[in-house]
């Protein structure tokens, strides 16, 4: 008998074995955890906010559905009620109407789901709306509108229910950044902005509310199936109305909606979901800027000569 047989070979399989039972356990936890959360959900009526909708429910959880357009909202609750391919859900989300750009509306709706339903264990800040301009060309006030919509709104609404979960000493917070949080690209100069601003606001709260054993996740994806780029706003306040190809062939929303349902339930404090590319830019932004600052040039005026000519 050699040293191979008796001795490796037993601690692989040992080891395997540990790991797996591990894996199980940390599963049957994150089940469960989910199966009665309270899961506010903003910009569910489309996108990455309704595939997430949709995995929570899936997953059980209690749902709290935002967004700006109420009989959106209403035909996902019957699409929800009508999914088959979970355990039964017997929960009927509760939706709330609110625009992330008013402060005002976003206290009163923080106020509302308190009041409906007690508490928050789980707060997905997913909505946004992106850009595409100039900066030379755009008015303060569609940076402003970008900010309010994909920064302000989001932490105005944590900030509102923050209190309540610091007082039962539970709850995640959830925020679906960008990889252009990370890095910033030509002619996306407001969003990459509020991206930014994100990444840095909730890893300030992440180191803040630890204490308190409350969780922050941010979510970093690259590009997703959506009508993100339909629905971007342009330097004139217009809607840019493009599906850009890049968003076209991007990831579908239902699988970075489970990169998001599991990243919750095993309590990652950050995602970055994306391709090879925006993964590599992220690495040189951060390894070799002068390099990712002379492609960054390259790109913008290879984009500014197509659009010219
Ligand atoms: N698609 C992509 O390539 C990527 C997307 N992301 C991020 O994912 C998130 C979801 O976007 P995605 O699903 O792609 O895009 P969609 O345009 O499909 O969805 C955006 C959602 O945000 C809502 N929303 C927009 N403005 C407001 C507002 N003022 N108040 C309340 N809700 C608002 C929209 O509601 P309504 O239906 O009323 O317009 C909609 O439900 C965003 O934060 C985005 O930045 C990150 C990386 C890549
Ligand atoms: C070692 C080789 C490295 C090669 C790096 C090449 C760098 C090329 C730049 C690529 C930029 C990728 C940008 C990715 C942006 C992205 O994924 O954004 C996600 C979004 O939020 C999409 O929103 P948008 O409105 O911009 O469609």
């Amino acid at each position: 008998m050699d040293f191979t047989s008796t001795v490796i070979i037993p601690l692989l399989f040992g080891s395997l074995g540990i790991f797996a039972v591990f894996r199980l356990l940390q599963w049957m936890r994150m089940r469960a955890y989910l199966q009665e959360a309270v899961v506010v959900v903003t910009g569910a009526t489309s996108g990455l906010g309704k595939e997430c909708a949709k995995a929570f429910h899936a997953a059980g959880s209690k749902l709290v559905l935002c967004g700006r357009d109420s009989e959106k909202l209403k035909d996902l609750v019957q699409e929800l009620s009508t999914m088959t391919n979970h355990r039964k859900n017997t929960h009927k989300p509760h939706t709330v109407v609110f625009d992330l750009s008013d402060t005002k509306t976003v206290l009163n709706a923080a106020e509302e789901i308190l009041k409906y339903l007690g508490h928050v264990d789980i707060l997905i800040n997913n909505a946004g709306i992106s850009f595409r301009g100039t900066i030379v060309d755009t008015g303060l006030d569609v940076d402003k509108k970008v900010m309010e919509t994909n920064y302000f709104g989001p932490i105005a609404l944590t900030k509102a229910l923050l209190p309540s979960m610091i007082k039962r000493r539970q709850g995640h917070i959830v925020a679906i950044s960008s990889v252009q949080g990370k890095i910033s690209i030509p002619f996306r100069s407001a969003y990459a902005a509020s991206k930014h601003a994100t990444q840095a606001f909730f890893d300030c709260l992440r180191a803040e509310v630890e204490q308190y054993d409350i969780d922050v996740t941010v979510v970093s994806p690259g590009y997703i199936q959506t009508n993100l780029s339909l629905n971007a706003v342009t330097a004139d306040g217009s809607r840019y109305g493009v599906m850009d190809k890049n968003t076209a062939e991007g990831q579908t929303a239902a699988e970075v909606a489970q990169v998001v349902l599991n990243a919750v339930g095993q309590k990652k404090k950050e995602v970055l979901v994306a391709g090879l590319t925006p993964s590599l830019a992220v690495y040189l932004r951060n390894i070799f800027p002068r390099l990712f600052f002379t492609l960054m040039a390259t790109r913008a005026k290879k984009e500014r000569k197509a659009k010219d000519s």
